[in-house]
Parts: structure tokens; sequence; C-alpha cells
């Protein structure tokens, strides 16, 4: 158990961090972990309770079918990416993202999937390279370099510390976009919606150390962002990420992927939503333009009245993952419309309100993403790939999707 160093930290509970947690790191470096776990656990909380819960209150709005989300930005942040300027470039894409909803007359919350999102599950625990060294994978500069050498790779908790100051950078960044904009006088309304911020909340060690009193609600909250997401692979129900978020008053998010089963979906809902407001709990579906129509139906059906409780998002870019003959991960535009119109057909068949999109985006003209399956053939090259994960949507892609999904609203 560590001790509490402030009035706003609380004890961490040492029995969730106990329990089986897939995707965590090997920090082999125990006392510098504890080192930082102690430091995070000593500093100020990043995010405060009451924008937490000014976020539940729009999300309400969300799942009684009067507003949709838009959570977009980077699949891995890189901290070299983190700068000031940076995360304001990330929010003007987010609120353009907005504003082409808005002006279809859909009031929108905005949600940021960068200032803070820094670490990684992974399919494999190692990368081979090309002269066949063998080592760690990248898991997000939370925890080791993108860099390919096993020096680079190693798990750094020091990195963790990193993680919070630029996440502090991040939101001094949006604080400061928004107060020139409301001194800009725009007049405009949508310019002055609050960016929430988001991540995955992955590695529990940053996770538990900046869990801080709610006050208002009683409890903890997670002071590391507005809104945090338990991942697919880290949702199983015995395991320490459910827990986590099972203590927490945030909103929190969890991935739901073509694998989920019915029991598995309820029993989620009876732990996260129930006795909490309608805006607590969004379910990410992300099974993929393939499966969405087999799979979906029978899991909004299972959940009857509860499926009205949460809100519903899609993110039709986890399930729709591609490699390139060269063997660089992209997706494709059309895919990602297609799995999005299946998502809202679907969820409208049962009266369910289609809640928003979830986005791996960027703010620069990348192609890491296709427009259509025909480009996938022959000797394709992405020249401008600068992803350190997942393939995302550039500007004008985004728009295309986010366009596409407020037509079918
Ligand atoms: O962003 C999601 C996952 O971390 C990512 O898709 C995993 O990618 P990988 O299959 O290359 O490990
Ligand atoms: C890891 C991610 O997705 P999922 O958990 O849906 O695979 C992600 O959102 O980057
Ligand atoms: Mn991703």
């Amino acid at each position: 158990m560590i001790t509490t160093t402030t009035q706003e930290t609380v004890m961490i509970p040492d029995a969730v961090l106990e329990i089986a947690a897939a995707h965590q790191p090997d920090w082999s470096a125990p006392e510098e972990l504890a080192a930082v776990r102690n430091e995070l656990h000593g500093r100020p909380p990043l995010v405060d309770a009451h924008s937490c819960h000014a976020l539940a209150g729009e999300l309400e709005f969300v799942a009684r079918g009067e507003a949709v989300v838009i959570q977009a930005g980077d699949c891995a942040e890189l901290f070299s990416d983190s700068a000031r300027h940076r995360v304001q470039a990330k929010a003007s894409q987010l609120h353009h993202l907005c504003e082409t909803a808005e002006s279809a007359g859909v009031p929108t919350v905005r949600i940021g999937r960068f200032a803070g999102q820094f670490a990684k599950p992974r399919s494999c625990a190692t990368e081979v390279l090309p002269d066949g060294t063998e080592i760690p994978v990248y898991r997000g500069d939370a925890v080791n370099g993108l860099n390919p050498t096993a020096e680079a790779r190693r798990a750094d908790p020091a990195r963790l510390l990193t993680a919070y100051d630029l996440t502090a950078t991040g939101l001094d960044a949006l604080f400061m976009r928004q107060l020139l904009l409301s001194e800009g006088g725009s007049g405009i309304s949508s310019m002055l919606a609050p960016t929430y911020i988001s991540h995955e909340a992955l590695l529990l060690d940053f996770e538990h150390a900046l869990l801080r009193q709610d006050k208002a609600r009683g409890g903890n909250y997670a002071s590391s962002a507005h809104m945090v997401w338990i991942g697919e692979r880290t949702r199983q129900l015995d395991h320490a990420h459910l827990a986590f978020a099972e203590r927490i008053t945030n909103p929190v998010g969890v991935k739901i992927g073509p694998n989920a089963t019915p029991e598995e979906l309820i029993a989620i809902v009876d732990r996260l939503a129930t006795g909490h407001g309608r805006g607590r709990l969004s379910l990410i579906v992300r099974m993929g333009a393939e499966k969405i129509a087999d799979r979906l139906p029978a899991l909004v059906t299972a959940l009857g009245t509860r499926a009205g409780q949460v809100t519903w998002l899609s993110d039709p870019m986890h399930g729709n993952t591609k490699k390139t003959t060269a063997g660089q991960k992209t997706r494709v535009v059309t895919d990602i419309e297609a799995e999005v119109g299946d998502f809202c057909r679907i969820l409208r068949e049962h009266r369910v309100h289609p809640g928003g999109l979830h986005l791996e985006v960027s703010p620069d003209p990348v192609t890491e993403c296709v427009d259509t399956t025909a480009e996938l053939t022959g000797a394709l090259r992405l020249d401008r790939y600068e992803s350190a994960c997942d393939p995302r949507l550039n500007p004008d892609q985004a728009q295309r999707v986010v366009r596409h999904f407020t037509k079918l609203l």
C-alpha cells in the first residue's frame, strides 16, 4: 500500500494491481517503478473531477439521442509530437470534424484521443529486425522508444513521468486555445465548446498512481483524463482493467470486438453502467466491416432495455486493418464507411441512437489509409507514413467519414 502524500491523493488498493492484468510492460526495474509511482502519487491531478462530470453530463445528451460524440486523435502519440502547437493542431482538427457534424444540425461532444494517448497493447511481445535480431515491441512512448534497438525498447518507468508532464502541457495548450478563441470574440458558440481528453487506461501503475478522491460523488476518479477506455485486449471480466474502471467515477469506454459475447456485454453494462448516470459508459464497437452485421444485432438484442442506458460509438478503424503487399498496415476508407453504415443501421433497427465515432486521425496530410480497395493491389508504397502504430485518416479522409456518418443520422 502506498502512503498518501497530499490531501488530494488516495490510498492505492494494491489488491487491484494483484489481479491478472494483460498487456502490462515488463518494467524489470521494480524499485525504479515504485519510486515513479510514489512520485506520481504526490503530484496534482491532471484533470479535476468537476470537468469529468461535466463530460458525463454532455454524454447523457448523447445517450438520449440528442447529440453525438466525435472522439478522434492518434493511435499512439509520440512525446516528440506533443508540444503545445501540436496539441493545438490536433484540437483544431477535432474542432473542424465537429463543425462538419454541427453544420448538419447535430450537436457534438468533442473528445480528443490525444494529450495522454501514450500506451499501446500489441499483438506480439517482440519484433524481429531485418538482420534477425529479436527486440521487444514498441508499447507507446509511456513505456519505451520507437527506435528499433534493444536499448530504446527497454521499458523505462521514468517515461511515465514524461507522460504526466506532457499531458499537463497538452491540457495547458487546450486551455490557451480556448482562451484565445474566446478573447477573439468569434461569437460562434461551437468554437468555445470544451475539448475533453481521453486515452486507453492500459498502464495500471500509472492510472492507479493518479487516482484521486472524487469529493462530489465519493470514491475515486482517474485524474489522468476526463474519459478513459478499456481496450478490446484488456476487457476480460476477471482481470484488473475492468475492476479499475468499476472503481472510478469518470465516464468510461469499453471496446467491443467481434468476439464479444452477450454474457460479457451484459456483465460489462451491469458492472460499469448500473447505478450511474446515462453518460457513464460508452460501448465502442470495433468489429470490422465484414463482421458487424453478423455480430452486433445479437448483442444489442441481448442487452434489451440496458442498451438505452449507454452511449454507442463506432470505432470503424480497428476491425478494418489490412496489410499492403509491402507489409505496411493500412485501412481502406470505403471499409470504414461500410462499418459506420452498418453500425447506424443496426442500432436504428433496435431503436438505439448511434452515438458517435471513435477515429484514429492525423492533422497532417499523411497517406497511411487508402481511399479504395483497388489501391491495395501491386507494389503500393504508402510514402507519408508517420504513425507510430496504426494507420490514421488524414484530414480529408476524416472529414469524409464524419460527413458519411452525419448523413446517416
Ligand atoms: O491500436 C491498437 C493496437 O495497439 C494495435 O492495433 C496493435 O497493433 P499490432 O497488431 O501491430 O501489434
Ligand atoms: C488498441 C486499440 O484498439 P482496440 O482495443 O479496439 O484493439 C486502440 O484504440 O488503439
Ligand atoms: Mn490503434
